[in-house]
């Protein structure tokens, strides 16, 4: 592995490490692999060893409350309160395991990637995004992973710092005392906004709307769309839902071919993501020249998949972190005295990033609750040990941050909103998967020192001048999607605070 892939993916999840000690990142410690503990229940079939679990193919537990197609969550809830830290089920002929344990996290992302690939629902996202990071495996993502990597250089995104605090500066001055916003379409404008100006450097123009509007359309269909047993093959049947998918995505493709086209001719680095793409070229791989670079087919892949990647999860993050806030005057009142302290009025910059420790620590504790990916999930491509356990080729295993993350083991009392979880000694005693909003080992989020960034500068930049109250008369769910999404508009009002 050379030095910089590894500088990158062993990120830790914090801003301050990221930015500031990139050589004195967390190591991967004798506490983070799985415990040799001996109270663990292992059930012999067919030459494997399986965890307990449903003794019945899941489909048959559907007048169960907790299976709920659309809602993930209330079985894994299951699983971990009647089985403990792992558990196995079968839906059809794929045997799935759920993991609750950090250890064993630990040991599938960390000690034996290269016997896993992306789960399905996640390789089905190929239908929108192609080749990219997200969907890719193998040597494929190893090279995508290797030329895309300096994009997300710390020095590079560091460029990005003060186009964010204007953005989140100029959306503060629209908001008007006392009358009411939706804080969810609020922060997914702004951070729309962010990810298209360090993707393209363009303003959000028409063409940054239609690609929205395009990926809103095809995400409408996209649950559908992966329930669907073949949807590659049956893309170009003449179905309503399945045309208008096909329109959608073309006119994607239209909007973000020109942008490359535009930024090739220009020839020019205009100090964007994408020229940072197009200048790229893989020194690791064997191919030389051109061939080392992306083609345009992979350049739409990868452009598509950082702006679907990069705008949601922010978005969210900060959505849930303005609803906690509201809910918990007493953090909210320390983040507003940590800001005027460090800030004394002036817009927030990079180099406060180290002094906003407690406003890091809030972001930190929101994601804990409502992480923004909520689960992850790979299969095995060959038959796999871990733990006591083996399981067969093609298993599917799944872990999730939410589950994990409020487990009273790893956090006690764990509903309880409290930043001081981060505060750096708490933080050490904890195995490294009780948190990872951000997966972890090669496939870890490229875009997490970015996240951080993001999420602290335009957090500091809004609190600086408003405090958000929630409108009475709401009841605000979760909608588990690819994201942890609120299920409808949170509706807030703003307080002038200076
Ligand atoms: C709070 C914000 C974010 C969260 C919680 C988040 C979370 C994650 C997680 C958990 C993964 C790993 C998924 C897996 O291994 O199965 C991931 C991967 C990825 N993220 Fe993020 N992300 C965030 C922001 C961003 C941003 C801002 C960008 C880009 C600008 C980005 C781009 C990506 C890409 C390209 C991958 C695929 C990496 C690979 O497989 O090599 N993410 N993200």
């Amino acid at each position: 592995m050379n030095s910089r892939f590894v500088a990158l993916e062993n990120q830790a999840s914090s801003m301050a490490t990221v930015l500031q000690a990139p050589d004195d990142r967390e190591k991967e410690s004798e506490k983070d692999a799985p415990s040799p503990a001996g109270d663990w229940i292992v059930e012999e079939r067919g030459g494997y060893r399986y965890p307990p679990g449903l003794k019945m193919n899941l489909p048959f537990y559907l007048v169960r409350k907790f299976f709920k197609p659309g809602n993930p969550i209330l079985l894994f809830e299951h699983l971990v309160a009647n089985y403990g830290r792992i558990s196995h089920y079968k839906l059809g002929a794929s045997h799935i395991v759920f993991i609750n344990d950090p250890g064993l996290i630990w040991e599938i992302l960390i000690n034996q990637p290269q016997n896993f690939i992306k789960e399905r629902t996640q390789r089905r996202m190929k239908i929108l995004l192609g080749e990219g990071l997200i969907t890719s495996d193998g040597e494929v993502h190893r090279r995508q992973r290797r030329i895309a990597a300096p994009a997300f250089h710390r020095q590079r995104i560091q460029n990005y710092g003060s186009m964010m605090v204007d953005r989140a500066a100029a959306m503060r001055e629209e908001w008007k005392p006392g009358i009411e916003i939706d804080i969810a379409a609020e922060m997914m404008r702004l951070t729309l906004q962010v990810v298209a100006r360090t993707i393209f450097n363009t303003d959000v123009t028409r063409d940054v709307q239609a690609i929205n509007d395009e990926v809103n359309v095809i995400m409408d269909l996209y649950n559908f769309l992966i329930a669907l047993p073949k949807a590659e093959a049956m893309l170009h049947w003449p179905i309503p839902g399945l045309m208008r998918f096909r329109k959608a995505r073309k006119r994607l493709d239209s909007v973000v071919h020109r942008m490359i086209e535009q930024h090739r001719k220009d020839g020019v680095d205009r100090g964007d993501l994408l020229s940072m793409l197009i200048s790229s070229r893989d020194e690791e791989g064997e191919q030389e020249g051109d061939a080392a670079k992306m083609s345009d087919e992979q350049l739409r892949d990868e452009v598509l998949t950082i702006f679907l990647a990069g705008y949601e999860t922010v978005a969210n993050a900060l959505t849930w972190t303005w609803l906690l806030l509201g809910q918990n005057p007493e953090a909210e009142a320390r983040m507003h005295a940590e800001i005027d302290t460090v800030l004394e009025g002036r817009s927030p910059q990079l180099d406060d990033l180290p002094n906003l420790k407690y406003t890091e620590m809030v972001f930190a504790e929101s994601m804990r609750l409502y992480p923004p990916a909520w689960a992850m999930g790979r299969q095995a491509t060959r038959d796999i040990e871990i733990g006591p356990y083996k399981f067969p080729t093609g298993t599917y295993l799944f872990f999730s941050q939410y589950i994990m993350q409020r487990s009273e083991e790893q956090f006690p009392d764990p509903l309880r909103f409290d930043p001081e979880r981060f505060a750096p000694e708490v933080k050490a005693g904890r195995p490294k998967f009780a948190y990872f909003p951000f997966g972890g080992g090669n496939r870890q989020c490229i875009g997490e020192a970015f996240a951080w960034m993001e999420g602290i500068l335009l957090l500091a930049t809004i609190a600086q001048r408003w405090k958000l109250r929630l409108a009475p008369g709401q009841r605000i769910g979760l909608a588990p999607k690819i994201t942890l999404r609120p299920d409808g508009p949170i509706r807030v009002v703003p307080e002038l605070r200076r």
